[in-house]
């Protein structure tokens, strides 16, 4: 189904409503923890892991069927019930109040999916079938897991500083562009990894220089 386009949202504190307390809700859940969201999941039942979550107070819990008035406030709604006209009358109020929503039971009727994710530190991978196979899009990701492993953390990091010093030490676009270029091979994030020198501005400059001119050859 065309018409969907992937972005990546900032979610630090705001308010997400997820209606229901099932798997579905818990993983949901799950995601937007990652994403420090302010979480309130109401629900007259929750599953055990949400429950723990709740009681250690990662997100609030509202112990009841959903009201019109919890969308109040909300950057993205979750419709997660098991019952098909709560989802959709839930969609249709937030439809309202220009909320984007997400439905569980009729994914492709609402403003946007999920896909599935993989995240190593700020590095993120999202794979979407764009509804047709939320099993496909988990199988990708998990070949992209032995791809991208737990050391992209570390990578990410050690590019974050070297980019900010490239932007700031590097007037000239197309060298920037160049040196940047050569920071992200997988020779060259070994390399990055644990090297302290790399704050060393002159030192990182003039390897990043050294690698653009043996690229060259
Ligand atoms: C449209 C979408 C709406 C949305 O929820 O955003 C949606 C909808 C539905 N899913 C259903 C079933 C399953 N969903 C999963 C798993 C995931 N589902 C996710 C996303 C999405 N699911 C969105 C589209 C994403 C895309 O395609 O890009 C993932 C990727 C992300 C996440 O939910 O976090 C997460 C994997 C992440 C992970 O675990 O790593 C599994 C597999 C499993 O559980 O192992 C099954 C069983 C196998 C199967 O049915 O394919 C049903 C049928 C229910 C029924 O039978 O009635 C519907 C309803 C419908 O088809 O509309
Ligand atoms: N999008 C996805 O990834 C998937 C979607 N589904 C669909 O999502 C639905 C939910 O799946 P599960 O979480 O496994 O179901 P579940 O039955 O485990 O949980 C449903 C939850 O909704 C709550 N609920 C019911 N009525 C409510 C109301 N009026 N207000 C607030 N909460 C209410 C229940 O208390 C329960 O906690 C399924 O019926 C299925 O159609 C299923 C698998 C994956």
């Amino acid at each position: 189904m065309a018409g969907w386009y992937p972005i990546i949202l900032q979610m630090d504190g705001r308010r997400c409503i997820v209606v229901g307390g099932g798997a579905v809700a818990q993983r949901k859940s799950e995601g937007l923890l990652q994403a420090k969201a302010d979480i309130r999941v109401i629900s007259p039942k929750l599953t055990p892991v949400l429950q723990e979550w709740a009681n250690a107070g990662l997100l609030q819990w509202d112990e009841r069927e959903a009201k019109e008035e919890d969308l109040d406030g909300a950057t993205l709604v979750f419709a997660a019930t098991d019952r098909p006209e709560v989802n959709r009358w839930i969609a249709e109020i937030a439809g309202l109040r220009g909320i984007p929503y997400n439905i569980a039971d009729n994914g492709e009727e609402g403003d946007f999916l999920v896909p599935a994710v993989l995240r190593q530190g700020d590095l993120i991978l999202a794979a979407s079938a764009s509804g047709a196979g939320p099993a496909l899009a988990k199988r990708i990701i998990n070949e992209l897991a032995e791809r991208y492993g737990p050391e992209y953390d570390e990578n990410v990091k050690a590019l974050r500083t070297i980019r900010e010093i490239v932007k700031s030490e590097i007037s000239d676009i197309t060298e920037r562009r160049e040196l940047l270029q050569v920071a992200v091979t997988d020779e060259a994030l070994e390399e990055w990894r644990s090297a302290a020198w790399i704050r060393d501005k002159d030192r990182l400059i003039a390897r990043l220089r050294q690698r653009v001119n043996d690229r060259k050859g």
